[in-house]
């Protein structure tokens, strides 16, 4: 039998495992207080940083010290050891459930669901495809059940939002068979986020979400864009894997993919050098030795041309897609920019939009400067179309999802 939820336990814990670090956050979905938010960061290196912040109504200190975390069953160990300080453990019974973020969920998941072994060995087949990030999950997922065997795991998955893509634009014109026989299409991912973000933005807009096209930009260390037309997604940037598409922290996104049959047959690369050449070399730290955005715009303010190369480049790619999904669209109502890049860097946002003023687009330079942690227009009130800035919430959104599906009552809505 699988575990099910206790009728009066509210509380729902939430894990986002990236491929080095562990976000987590417990959410009390009764009364939608956040109880406790953290992360885990430089899993496996010599130092990891652990960050704990109390929240709700007599919360403490933050807490913040560095320790040896090997892997991320530890992180999730140091986690709850962080919240049984709070007296808010993994042993609490006001638990509901523990709500997992998996990145590659392939054909078979496009809702919520709750793990059971079966689950778990479609997640682990899926980690080829995945490999930076299922494997986490799965560690995630573990640990969580072995610390709390009584509790409802929940799966949230990635590629979920970007299953109502059309075929015309999941498929890669390769050939059918081979691409059939071995599951090669585009999924897509970070749909949570691409889910709440244009949900919340049609809020911002007094507009019902079946209503406006949307040009959502996810810019985190992993980027993805996506066109979604009347709350559905229409197209995404990532593919196969999170590796097509924008310009990331250390991924290409897209490149012509002879350059990985070049690499080796003429640089002696193996299947392995290149993967990790594409996936952890490459992007912005590639191109200048950093994937912060902060510390680039420091260096091209000190006139560093290797930096200023670096965002032209992240941005020309930015401008690109936004120029395809508006052609996808056909009209669009807003273009919002999200996750740590879309949220803070303002520079990012004024070039990505430079000079389509044409597509009615444009961005007030005094409303992008403002700083805030509030979804806001930046965009003249003369445009045509809406630029705003959205902070995602991928944890609000996979504590909702979780809580609806132990409760039974499946079609919460995203945004606020
Ligand atoms: N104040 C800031 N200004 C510019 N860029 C920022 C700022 N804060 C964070 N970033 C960028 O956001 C990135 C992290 O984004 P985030 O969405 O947290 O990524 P992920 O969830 O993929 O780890 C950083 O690598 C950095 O480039
Ligand atoms: C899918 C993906 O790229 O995720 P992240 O941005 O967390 O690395
Ligand atoms: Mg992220």
């Amino acid at each position: 039998m699988s575990p099910t939820a206790s009728p009066s336990a509210t509380r729902v814990l939430v894990l986002n495992s990236g491929s080095s670090s562990l976000k987590y956050q417990l959410l009390d979905m009764g009364d939608g207080t956040r109880l406790a938010a953290g992360l885990v960061e430089r899993i496996g290196e010599e130092s990891s940083r652990v960050v704990h912040t109390p929240l709700g109504p007599d919360a403490g200190e933050k807490r913040e010290r560095t320790a040896e975390v090997a892997d991320h069953d530890a992180a999730l160990k140091a986690v709850a050891e962080e919240l049984s300080k709070d007296g808010v453990g993994l042993d609490s019974p006001e638990l509901a459930a523990v709500g997992h973020r998996v990145v590659h969920g392939g054909l078979r998941f496009s809702e919520p669901t709750v793990v059971t072994d079966e689950v778990l060995a479609e997640i682990e087949r899926l980690v080829p495809v995945a490999p930076l990030h299922n494997p986490a999950n799965i560690t995630g997922i573990r640990t969580a059940t072995a610390l709390r065997p009584d509790l409802p795991q929940v799966a949230v998955f990635d590629t979920a939002f970007h299953t109502t893509m059309p075929e015309y634009a999941a498929r890669y014109a390769i050939d059918t068979e081979t691409a059939d026989a071995h599951r090669v299409r585009r999924y897509g991912f970070h749909g949570t986020s691409h889910a709440y973000v244009s949900a919340r933005t049609a809020k911002l807009l007094n507009r019902d979400p079946s209503e406006v096209n949307v040009i959502v930009l996810h810019l985190g260390n992993g980027a993805s864009a996506s066109a979604v037309a009347g709350g559905r997604c229409v197209d995404t940037s990532m593919g196969l894997t999170p590796l097509e598409g924008l310009v990331m922290g250390t991924r290409s996104g897209d490149v012509d993919p002879a350059v990985v049959f070049h690499l080796s047959r003429n640089a002696g690369m193996s299947n392995d050098d290149v993967d990790a050449l594409l996936n952890k070399k490459s992007g912005l730290v590639g191109l200048c030795g950093d994937n912060d955005m902060r510390e680039i715009r420091r260096r091209i303010d000190a006139g560093d041309e290797r930096a200023r190369l670096a965002f032209d480049v992240y941005v020309h790619r930015l401008k690109k897609y936004i120029g395809a999904y508006y052609a996808v669209l056909g009209r669009v109502d807003a273009v919002v920019f999200t996750a740590g890049v879309g949220e803070n860097a303002a520079e990012v946002r004024a070039a990505a939009v430079a000079g389509l003023e044409e597509l009615g687009l444009a961005v007030d330079a005094g409303l992008n400067a403002v700083r805030s942690g509030e979804a806001r227009l930046i965009s003249p009130e003369y445009a045509r179309v809406a630029v705003a800035v959205v902070p995602t919430d991928e944890e609000l959104e996979i504590a909702r999802q979780t809580y609806a599906l132990v409760r039974g009552d499946r079609g919460a809505d995203a945004g606020e």
